[in-house]
Parts: C-alpha cells; structure tokens; sequence
C-alpha cells in the first residue's frame, strides 16, 4: 500500500462523496460553536431545521465572557445579548453548552481538549479561525464560515475542497525560555502570513515531539496565521497521556480500541508531502512582532528591519505598519516601552502558559498595568491551587475570570487607543485589540519580561539571574 500521511488518512476516513470538481462531503465528528453562531442558528430558524447531531454540538460562551464579573446584569452593550442568544439557541435545540455560569467555561479552543471533546482522528469544526488548534491532537479540525455553520448544524457535514499537504519539519533542541510560540512566529515570519494558504500543515521533528500538549495546541493554533486553515501533529504517547481519563474521552474497552485506531495515524514512513519545510529549533530566539501582520516579527535581539531591506510591495506595508506601530524602521525592537501586558487567549492561556509566565513575574513588579485572564476556569482554578494568582496579583497584575478577554475585546477588554501592549496573543492587526491599538505578539514568558521592564525586553536574562 502506498505511504500515507496523516492528513490523507484522516480525510479519507471522513469522505462521504466525491464531486467531479473535486469538492468533498465530510462527516464533523464534533461541532463546536461560539455566541458568533447565531447568524447559523437565525439560517435555521428560518428553514424550520432542526440540529442534525445534537450530541456532536457543543456551545461554549467565551468570545464575550465577560471577565470581570459574571453577572450579566452588571455589563452592558451587546455582551449579555450576544450571550443570552447562544444560551436560547442551545436550550431550543438541545445542545450540550458550557455557559457563562458553568465551571467548565473558558474558551472554545482550550475546553474541547480539557473535556476530552477534542481526540485524535477526529474531524472538528467551529465558525472560528482557531479551530487547527485542535490538530494537536492528530485530529483534522478547521475553522468555517458562518454559511457553512448553518450547514454543519442541519446536517453534520461540510463541502471542503482538499488542500494541499504540508510538512513543516523543526529540527535540533530549543534554547532556554524559547517556546512553541516563537517556533510559530518564526515560521510565519519566514514563509509568510500566506505561506501555508492552501495547505494542511503537519508539524513534526524532534522539537516538536518534545513539546508538550500545551506548546503543541499553541503551534497549531497559529497555523491560520500563516495562512494554513489545518495544522496537525501525529498523536504520540503525550497525546494519549494528555487525552486520558478526561470527561468525554472514551473509556475502557472503548478506550482500548480507540487506542488500536489512534496508533494506525502518524503519517507512514516515505509519504510524500506536497511542501517540506524544515527549520532549525536551535536557531530560534525569543520572538516578537514589531508590525500589523504575524509574520512581522524578528528575534528580541534584532533591529526592525530598514524599508530600504525590504522588497518592494513588502516595505509599503511595513511603512503603514511601523506608522500605526509608532516604530522607526532600523532601530533596536528590544527596549520599546510598553503601556501594557495582557496574558491569556487560547493561544497561550493553558496552566502552562501561565506557569512561564509566573516564574519570571515571581517576586518582582511589573512596571505597567496588565490582565491575565486564563483559558478556562478550571485553568484558573489549578493555576490558584498553585499560587500563581498571588504571583500575578503581587505584580499587580489584574487576575480576571475566563474568556477571549482582550484578544479581540468583544467584551469590553480593550486597549485604547495609541497604547502599546505587549500580548500573548495571536493576532496584531491593525485595531484588533481596540481602535488605535498597538499589539505586539510574544509568548507569555515575554509578556511576563516586558511587564517587570516595562519595555520589550530579552527574557532570558531575566531566567537566568533565578538559576
Ligand atoms: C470571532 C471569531 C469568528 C474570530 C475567528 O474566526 O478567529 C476570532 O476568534 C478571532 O480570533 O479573530
Ligand atoms: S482567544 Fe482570541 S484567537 Fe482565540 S478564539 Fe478567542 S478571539 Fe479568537
């Protein structure tokens, strides 16, 4: 039989049918939806359709969490009716949801994996562009379109036309305190925002192997930053380490042949990848974005690049990026000064996140204000079991419940205008965390340097003086 890799098995075993054009119909073994569905859920209503698969549908409120209270009559604007629509949609078609009040809400992306929801050899979607974050688990799961929501609730399936396979291999070790964020940024900074478009990314390597679940869901995540709607890591000892015992994960006999099905996934010796890239991990310094795209970014140590270095339709963009950014081209990007930090997302808002970013906050002040909203509160409440709460609060950091928070602000969460804030996020363009707003990518650990400097700073020092 020919060698298959891992996309190629996953997609054959979700087709359904095949047109001459080549688009395909996939079964969605879990669909997950967000308060953004209810343009899906109107399409519906409109129809008279019931919810196909009510039991492959799972409703998280994050999006417009509010963090600071979790009280709905306590917040105003669209917030409580953003999050009231997906509680009577999920009540009118019997949707298991993870509302505002339960102590398992926290953002989509970081509670499919915490439940269990999220297993290998799955296909999973949700109307968000995050949605590769759960190919960390070999599963093949990517973000739709609300049209195609509404589709995905009447009838459990998709129209997708296959995309192309990519192998992004990242060789050797990392260096202290570099993580799987900067490995992303660094790939998108070199292949480009569009760089995987029309690919499915498979992310392998011994730097890859050696990331834990957590930086594994981070480096998919980021997949659609560079253009890739899927990005997957091959299921591994980890992966079934990470995935066992929790709430909707499968159990006994169940789990022993999901175990005999998961181990057939990684891609087989010799298959062949339309695009191969292959990165040195050793390589990789702390990363941050100077710019309005995420493959705007450099080592800490670098200078932001001279428009004269630049292609040209590449420094047109970056004229108008260092202009809202308030940066001069050719200048060191370490000691900017930050207004702010922010620490969360499902990015990098798992325990483990949070935990990086502790250590280096630990028994210091942070120089500006910030937020640290976790990714879900059970997040939030192991990370209180190990007192990393009192760390952040002795920084004088804020310490908020669970939500997308101040990644997109939908939920008051903002940085205002002008302001710069050194973010764990994943997105910086222009306006995304508020109007005016100047968002600078890095990993939480970096977050956690700028915040004691108050500048873009190396966090590596700041490591070292503790060992
Ligand atoms: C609001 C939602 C649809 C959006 C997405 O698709 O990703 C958001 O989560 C984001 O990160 O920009
Ligand atoms: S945390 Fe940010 S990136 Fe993730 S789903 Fe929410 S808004 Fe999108």
């Amino acid at each position: 039989m020919t060698a298959r890799t891992l996309f190629e098995k996953l997609w054959s075993q979700h087709v359904i049918l095949e047109e001459a054009d080549g688009a395909s119909l996939l079964w969605v073994d879990r669909h997950l939806v967000h308060e953004g569905s209810h343009h899906a859920f109107a399409k519906l209503a409109g129809r008279g359709l019931p919810v196909a698969e009510p039991d492959l549908t799972f409703a998280v409120v994050d999006h417009y969490a509010p963090t600071r209270t979790r009280d709905l009559s306590q917040v105003h604007g669209d917030v409580p009716r953003m999050i009231e629509t997906l509680e009577r949609n999920a009540a009118t078609h019997g949707l298991r949801i993870f509302g505002l009040n339960d102590p398992r809400q926290g953002i989509v992306h970081v509670i499919g994996p915490e439940q269990g929801i999220t297993l290998p050899g799955l296909t999973i979607n949700c109307g968000d562009s995050h949605t590769s974050t759960h190919g960390a688990f070999g599963a093949l799961a990517f973000g739709i379109g609300a049209t195609e929501v509404a589709h995905v609730l009447a009838t459990q399936t998709i129209w997708q036309t296959r995309p192309k396979t990519m192998r992004i291999t990242v060789t050797g070790e990392l260096g202290p305190a570099v993580s799987a964020k900067d490995v992303a940024l660094n790939w998108i900074s070199k292949l480009g925002a569009d760089g995987a478009s029309g690919y499915a990314i498979e992310y392998a390597g011994p730097v890859v192997r050696a990331l834990s679940m957590e930086g594994r869901m981070t480096l998919c995540n980021l997949s659609i930053e560079g253009g890739g709607r899927l990005g997957m890591i091959a299921p591994d000892e980890a992966t079934f380490a990470y995935v066992k015992g929790r709430p909707f994960a499968p159990k006994g006999d169940d789990w022993d042949s999901a175990m005999e099905y998961w181990a057939t996934l990684p891609s087989d010796e010799g298959a062949v990848f339309d695009r191969e890239v292959t990165i040195d991990g050793s390589e990789i310094a702390p990363t941050v974005t100077w710019g309005t795209s995420p493959e705007e970014a450099l080592p800490i140590t670098g200078t932001i690049p001279a428009l004269q270095d630049l292609p040209a339709d590449k420094a047109a963009r970056a004229r108008d990026a260092l202009d809202y950014m308030g940066l001069q081209p050719g200048r060191p990007i370490a000691g900017t000064p930050v207004d702010q930090v922010f620490i969360g997302s499902c990015t990098n808002g798992r325990i483990e996140d949070l935990r990086l970013a502790a250590a280096v906050l630990k028994g210091r002040k942070a120089q500006v204000p910030g937020l640290v909203s976790p990714g879900s509160e059970i997040v939030k409440r192991q990370a209180e079991q190990e007192g990393l709460d009192r760390v952040f609060k002795e920084a004088g950091l804020e310490w908020v419940d669970a939500g997308c928070s101040m990644c997109v602000g939908m939920n008051g969460d903002l940085v205002a205008p002008g302001k710069r804030c050194a973010s764990s996020t994943n997105r910086n363009f222009r306006g995304r965390q508020g109007r005016g707003a100047r968002t600078h990518l890095m990993s939480p650990a970096m977050v956690a340097a700028a915040a004691v400097t108050g500048k873009l700073t190396d966090v590596r020092p700041l490591l070292e003086e503790r060992s």
